[in-house]
């Protein structure tokens, strides 16, 4: 079996990825004609051809341009649908979606428009691929805390169909401190939490998303190393980190993938995850984000079915939901051991 379709056939979740940033050029034109939408590229090939970003804020600049081209809730419905279809080719068997209905709602598009799309295309999935799914919803870390909570008030309705919640957005300049009262209260209503911390932003920004926020895992995370007892932390009481290594690249957190501090922060002893974040602008799934990663570090068979158990663990799954991938998985593992 080649790398390749090793990686595929383990039995991963995908626990870092937003869903409007798997909305692909191609998508995005047709959606955009259906929906009389104006895009800021003339052609699916200038807008792929626009795809070179120097930071977070020139990749976030684009995303919520083309997002504007989701107006319906068949449009959810197909953008969902279209992920989940690349997500069973990759050998993905469960999927924690991020979505932000603000980047959304600000444009007068219903929160349950967005709701509803994402969750039937969620229900179809299962019933065609045997997918199972969470939805997280996302707060906008460059918007105000008030905008949060007028956010959650509009998902009170539909928290039965909410799992979680997470913290995306431009990091610089936005702790996680500032949503302190909103998670407090998105916890007590029962919600998981999660926050991205530490991809473009300092590693107190990973501390405080854990001792202020409560967070169960920390999206990104890869800038803990600058912190030798952060480090240690994150070992000892095995935090999850959702990993995006191609997207990593793109955004010049590391200038190659070579460069990248994944193999370190595994020798280290962190529990570690690979995901895509928004792999319609950072040029992989899943699975390529995998492979391109093994070939860059040298990571063995043994440690990407190590890295694929770990995404199975850190997902909010129940433990019955889990035993049957984790019984495929190490049937895997043993094989190419
Ligand atoms: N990588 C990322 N970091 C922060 N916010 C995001 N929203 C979508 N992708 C993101
Ligand atoms: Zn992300």
């Amino acid at each position: 079996m080649d790398l390749d379709a090793y990686v595929r056939a383990l039995p991963k979740a995908e626990l870092h990825v937003h869903i409007e940033g798997t909305l692909e050029p191609e998508l995005m034109f047709a959606l955009a004609r259906r929906n009389g939408v104006a895009l800021p590229y003339a052609s699916v090939e200038e807008t792929r051809a626009a795809y070179d970003f120097s930071d977070l804020q020139s990749f976030l600049d684009l995303y919520y341009a083309g997002a504007a081209a989701l107006v319906d809730e068949q449009d959810f419905f197909d953008l969902a649908a279209a992920y989940f279809e690349r997500a069973h080719a990759d050998g993905v068997v469960h999927a924690e979606l991020f979505f932000d209905p603000q980047t959304h709602t600000e444009r007068g598009v219903a929160f349950e428009t967005v709701l509803d799309g994402l969750e039937r295309a969620c229900r179809d999935a299962r019933a065609r691929f045997g997918i199972s799914s969470r939805l997280i919803l996302c707060f906008l870390r460059h918007l105000s805390e008030a905008e949060g909570f007028a956010t959650l008030e509009q998902a009170m309705p539909h928290l039965a169909r909410i799992h979680g919640v997470g913290l995306d957005s431009s990091e610089r300049g936005h702790p996680p401190a500032k949503f302190e009262r909103l998670f407090a209260r998105c916890r007590e209503l029962g919600l998981h939490a999660v926050a991205h911390a530490g991809e473009e932003g300092p590693p107190a920004y990973i501390v405080e998303a854990l001792d202020v926020l409560q967070v169960e895992r920390i999206d990104h995370g890869v800038r803990c190393e600058e912190d030798a007892a952060l480090v240690e932390r994150l070992a000892r009481e095995q935090v999850p980190l959702t990993v995006c290594p191609l997207s990593n690249v793109k955004l010049c957190v590391f200038e190659r993938l070579e460069q990248h501090n994944f193999r370190r922060l595994m020798e280290a002893g962190l529990k570690l995850t690979i995901n895509s974040d928004d792999p319609a602008y950072f040029g992989g799934y899943v699975a390529k984000n995998y492979v391109d990663t093994a070939r860059a570090l040298e990571l063995t068979r043994a440690e990407l079915a190590r890295i694929a158990r770990n995404s199975l663990e850190a997902s909010f799954v129940s433990d019955a939901e889990r035993a049957p991938w984790l019984a495929r998985l190490d049937v895997l593992a043993a094989a190419a051991s």
